[in-house]
């Protein structure tokens, strides 16, 4: 598993002429960074269990996993909210916290910026003012003049450039999306958290905002730490996608990556849509793995990690199973009820039935045929994963 950064170039300048990190050092450092919260009942949680991680300049960064994995702790501790209880966090090749050193930098010196789930507009100030907010506030500010211009420059670019002089309250919740999102750039930093950013809005904004999102991230360099739950979110966004489970790494790696190369039966059913069954290995040799399952002899592809005897969870993608009214040649065939089709737009999913188990298969949207007869099902021992069981 590597935690080391991808190499980007990024911009070296951002709305407000900031400088980015020098290209070969990373941007964020984290090191053995572990934080525990004691329950009100005495029991102590550890949300972020010893997690080391490089993002470079530019890069960006999804923390994709379950509710309670750790992902909000994380974030919230690279940018200040929460202090961890051990190890380290640089930013920029700046120490931000050590728990050994006693060094905790507030946020507002991190050079950091954030957009949250709720938006955290200030509802008595104009949309001008809420982006103009992170500039006023700088210690050394900036002129009116300059000010307006990064104001209505960044205004343009997210799309809200006629809603200068309208309160929070008056637009809608894309609109206040945007707002919080130019407000997050209009300082030009180098790093920009975000936290659930797009699940107040409607389906139909929520894939707006996230190309514009992307084109943004692209045009201006930042490099971002994006947590979500959402699959969609992490595939279209991210450069490397962190899996988290139980506060620690399950897999790092870039969206395809992960997709097609899972290390675990966890990661497998958390990133794309998988079916699976119990099996027991017969058989591991360095080209392929036997086993034993309610489906008869299945052949799955090679893996180290598992061993025969061994309980391995079966997984296979609903796009990798072919359908057939006549029995093909070839290893993995297996007999089903096909029970349902559901249409989803651009494809169609079959809905199958063993043994009162219930699989799925990606087909053509004008797939046709008739519903509870029995149709063979296939699908090549390279997809079909044996991951250790537990
Ligand atoms: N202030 C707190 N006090 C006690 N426990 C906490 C606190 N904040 C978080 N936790 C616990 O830490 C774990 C991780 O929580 P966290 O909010 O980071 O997860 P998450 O992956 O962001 O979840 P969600 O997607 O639901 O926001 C959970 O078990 C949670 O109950």
């Amino acid at each position: 598993m590597t935690t080391e950064p991808i190499t980007k170039t990024p911009m070296t300048t951002t709305t407000a002429g900031w400088s980015a990190a020098a290209p070969d050092q990373p941007l964020l450092a984290i090191q053995g960074l572990r934080k525990q919260f004691t329950r009100a009942n005495g029991q102590i949680v550890t949300a972020v269990d010893d997690i080391s991680l490089s993002i470079a300049p530019g890069e960006f960064i999804v923390l994709l996993g379950p509710s309670g994995c750790g992902k909000t702790t994380l974030l919230r501790c690279i940018g200040g909210l929460e202090s961890a209880s051990e190890g380290t966090i640089e930013i920029n090749g700046q120490p931000m916290f050590s728990a050994e050193l006693g060094i905790d930098i507030p946020t507002r010196r991190r050079g950091i910026s954030m957009v949250f789930q709720s938006y955290a507009l200030w509802p008595n100030m104009t949309v001008f003012d809420n982006i103009a907010f992170p500039l006023k506030s700088r210690r050394r500010g900036i002129s009116k003049a300059e000010t307006a211009t990064a104001v209505e420059e960044i205004a343009r670019v997210v799309g809200i450039a006629d809603l200068l002089t309208q309160y929070p309250h008056h637009i809608s919740g894309g609109q206040q999306q945007r707002v919080a999102l130019a407000r997050a750039l209009v300082d030009g930093n180098a790093l920009v958290l975000f936290d659930e950013p797009l699940s107040n809005v409607d389906a139909k904004v929520r894939k707006d905002l996230r190309v514009e999102l992307a084109s943004l991230q692209g045009k201006y360099g930042f490099a971002a730490v994006y947590v979500t739950h959402d699959q969609e979110d992490a595939m279209e966004l991210a450069d490397r996608i962190v899996v988290l489970d139980g506060g620690r790494i399950a897999q790092v790696g870039a969206p395809q990556d992960i997709y097609q190369n899972p290390s675990s039966s966890y990661v497998a059913a958390f990133v794309g849509s998988s079916n699976s069954l119990p099996g027991t290995v017969t058989s591991a040799t360095p080209t392929a793995v036997t086993l034993e399952s309610a489906f008869g002899t299945v052949s799955a592809r090679p893996s180290d990690d598992v061993e025969p005897g061994q309980a391995v969870d079966v997984m296979f993608r609903p796009q990798h199973v072919r359908i057939h009214t006549e029995r093909p040649v070839g290893e993995n065939t297996w007999r089903m009820c096909l029970r349902k089709i559901m249409h989803a737009g651009t494809h169609a999913e079959a809905v199958l039935t063993h043994d009162h188990n219930i699989y799925q298969a990606r087909v053509e949207v004008d797939f046709d045929a008739p519903l509870d007869t029995d149709v063979w099902v296939q699908v090549a021992p390279r997809h079909v994963f044996a991951f250790p069981q537990g």
